[in-house]
């Protein structure tokens, strides 16, 4: 194959950390398809996310990444018309055959979408409200809980003395580090990540792509990116996908560097999508 028109993104592939030590899977999807009414969004999908990895879903628009993501914390559940067949198992446990009940599920695999949305409320209770659903703490424990998760997003320097003031205050970047403290808040398994910094600068976009890093000691994490440098700076694993089908997924720097397929290869290099 022709070599990679844009180096750098190669380059911030293989600067990341490699291992060929075998990962366990967090989840499963097993001939995976889905349907919203007629249209089959996904077709016969089989990846594996690992435990404690960065997996990347990438593609053009519309094949289907923000569509899995969706299924992964059965949000699809709240619209008539949309169905998904085949398996996904979280440890074991098949999210689609609705053996798990949803607000447990929820709490297991966290969202955080593409545009902050903070709750009108404060920085505080934007943290509490969703711990409160799950866990009855006391005042303290409350409190402890607001700063380990606000400190794991790296803000907790930034809103320490104005807990009490309302989230909408933030700037967006703050705004969405706030939704990945609340994220986490409830100590979930899985973090889902559609697009996160897509409405954001470049220096709030560094500062999520550093947390990331560090939240994939704790939790296992997919991420969907547009952005080629993003996925090749914070993905341990890339799957490409392209009219609702997988095509390839593999270690980051293999899918960067030497990709199996020519449509990857046109894809990553800007030839389509
Ligand atoms: N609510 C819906 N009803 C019908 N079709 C839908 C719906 N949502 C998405 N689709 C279709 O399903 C396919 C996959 O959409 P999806 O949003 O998952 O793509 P995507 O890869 O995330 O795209 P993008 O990068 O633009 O967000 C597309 O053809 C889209 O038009």
């Amino acid at each position: 194959m022709s070599s990679l028109p844009n180096p750098s993104i190669t380059v911030a592939a293989a600067d990341r950390p490699q291992s060929d030590v075998p990962v366990r899977a967090k989840i499963k999807c097993e001939k995976l398809n889905f349907y919203y009414g007629e249209k089959h969004a996904l077709k016969d999908i089989n990846l594996e996310m690992g435990e404690r990895q960065v997996t990347a879903m990438i593609g053009p628009s519309g094949c289907g990444k923000s569509t899995l993501l969706r299924i992964l914390n059965r949000m699809y559940d709240l619209y008539p018309g949309q169905r998904a067949e085949g398996k996904i198992l979280l440890d074991g446990d098949d999210i689609i055959a609705k053996t798990l009940d949803p607000a447990i599920l929820r709490s297991r695999v966290g969202m955080v979408f593409q545009k902050p949305t903070p709750f009108p409320m404060s920085i505080y209770d934007n943290i509490a409200f969703g711990v409160r659903l799950h866990e009855r703490l006391s005042k303290a424990d409350m409190d402890d809980r607001v700063e380990w998760c606000l400190s794991k997003a790296a803000l907790w320097e930034e809103v320490k003395d104005r807990l009490g003031s309302s989230a909408l205050g933030l700037s967006g970047g703050q705004q969405q580090r706030l939704c990945i403290a609340r994220s986490i808040a409830v100590k979930p398994e899985v973090v889902l990540l559609d697009e996160p910094t897509s409405a954001l600068d470049p220096i709030s976009t560094a500062k999520i792509e550093e947390l990331i890093d560090e939240l994939k000691r704790e939790f296992t994490i997919v991420i969907v990116t547009h952005n080629m440098q993003q996925a090749a700076r914070c993905a341990d694993v890339t799957a490409f996908f392209y009219l609702g089908n997988l095509i390839e997924v593999g270690q980051t720097m293999q899918m960067f560097s030497t990709p199996n397929d020519r449509r990857t290869q046109d894809y990553i290099t800007g030839r389509f999508g």
